[in-house]
């Protein structure tokens, strides 16, 4: 459940429709506590948040509208009881155009950008699986905070991915090098505590009106911080690396689609997709 805000007024919500959601409402929405300045983005298309092309236009455009409307904290989440994000969206390499799996993971590539490049303090409040892309997500993050029993990780290798250079510097950069590098090239998924005793997260949390609590906590520490001086510093930290994936984006793009369009990886995939149908019998 989100944090209950004392007064209902307070909270605006921004609602988009977009087209082609098999998700009730808006594949994203974002609640503002007028009072801290908090944000919080609920990732919401069903069933399992996974990352289509336009889902992650969606977030791209609420972080600019965030930046826009300068909040003072970002907790990023999902209303489902299980899954924060199940990563990309599988079927969008299914057999794809070209032209829209570069437009995927270009869009890959500026979400993770635009996430780990806020001026305003995040944290993912992991309330549930986050594989992959999911778990991406959440390390783009400054601060993470998941819910006890359940799984992240670059899983990417077990799928038959390579992990993008980008991505593992930001693993490295939360777990250091040798867990990162057994890490992504294992393709691990971690239990909540397995997560926290590698610094993959930084704190767990029973449930979510505990770990909302704790997400608070994180950005009430910069309560009566000059916002300049924490995102300069926040920036003087990140940039370089979001200049070097951006420098190396096309190579990286044609890395990927050299991976999916070849018929042994849709051969996997195919037998993937199957295995995810069969784990329900
Ligand atoms: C473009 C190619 C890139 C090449 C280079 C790679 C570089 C890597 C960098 C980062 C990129 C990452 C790539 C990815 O993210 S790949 C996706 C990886 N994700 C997964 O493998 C997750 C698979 N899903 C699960 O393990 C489970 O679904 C879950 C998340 C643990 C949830 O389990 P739960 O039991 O709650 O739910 P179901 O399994 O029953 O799922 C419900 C329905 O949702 C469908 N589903 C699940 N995951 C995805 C997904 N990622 N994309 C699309 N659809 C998904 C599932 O099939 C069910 O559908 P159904 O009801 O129709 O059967």
């Amino acid at each position: 459940m989100l944090r209950k805000i004392a007064n209902p007024a307070r909270l605006l919500t921004f609602q988009r429709t977009m087209a082609s959601t098999a998700s009730t409402g808006p594949l994203v929405r974002t609640e503002l506590d007028s009072q801290t300045g908090y944000a919080t983005v609920i990732l919401n298309r069903a069933p399992v948040n996974s990352l289509s092309l336009e889902f992650m236009a969606e977030i791209i455009k609420t972080v600019d509208e965030l930046e826009r409307s300068k909040i003072r904290g970002m907790i990023l989440t999902s209303p489902s009881s299980k899954v924060f994000c199940a990563g990309l969206d599988v079927l969008e390499m299914v057999n794809p155009s070209e032209d829209r799996l570069r437009s995927v993971w270009r869009n890959l590539q500026d979400t993770w950008a635009k996430l780990y490049g806020t001026s305003f303090p995040t944290v993912a409040l992991i309330n549930g699986h986050a594989p992959a892309g999911g778990c991406l997500l959440a390390l783009t993050c400054e601060y993470r905070i998941m819910c006890s029993n359940f799984s992240i990780g670059l899983n990417e290798t077990q799928l038959g991915l390579a992990v993008p250079p980008w991505l593992q510097k930001t693993m490295r950069n939360t777990v250091g090098s040798r867990e990162a590098e057994i890490a992504c090239i294992k393709g691990t998924m971690f239990s909540s505590e397995e997560a926290l005793k590698i610094g993959l997260v930084d704190e767990l949390a029973a449930d979510k009106g505990e770990a909302m609590h704790k997400a608070c906590n994180y950005l009430d520490t910069f309560k009566n911080m000059s916002p300049y001086a924490r995102s300069a510093t926040k920036l003087l930290l990140r940039n370089k690396k979001i200049e070097d994936m951006k420098r190396a984006r096309e190579d990286d793009i044609d890395r990927v689609v050299k991976n999916v369009m070849n018929s042994d990886f849709q051969a996997g995939l195919a037998a993937y997709l199957q295995s995810l149908k069969d784990r329900k019998k």
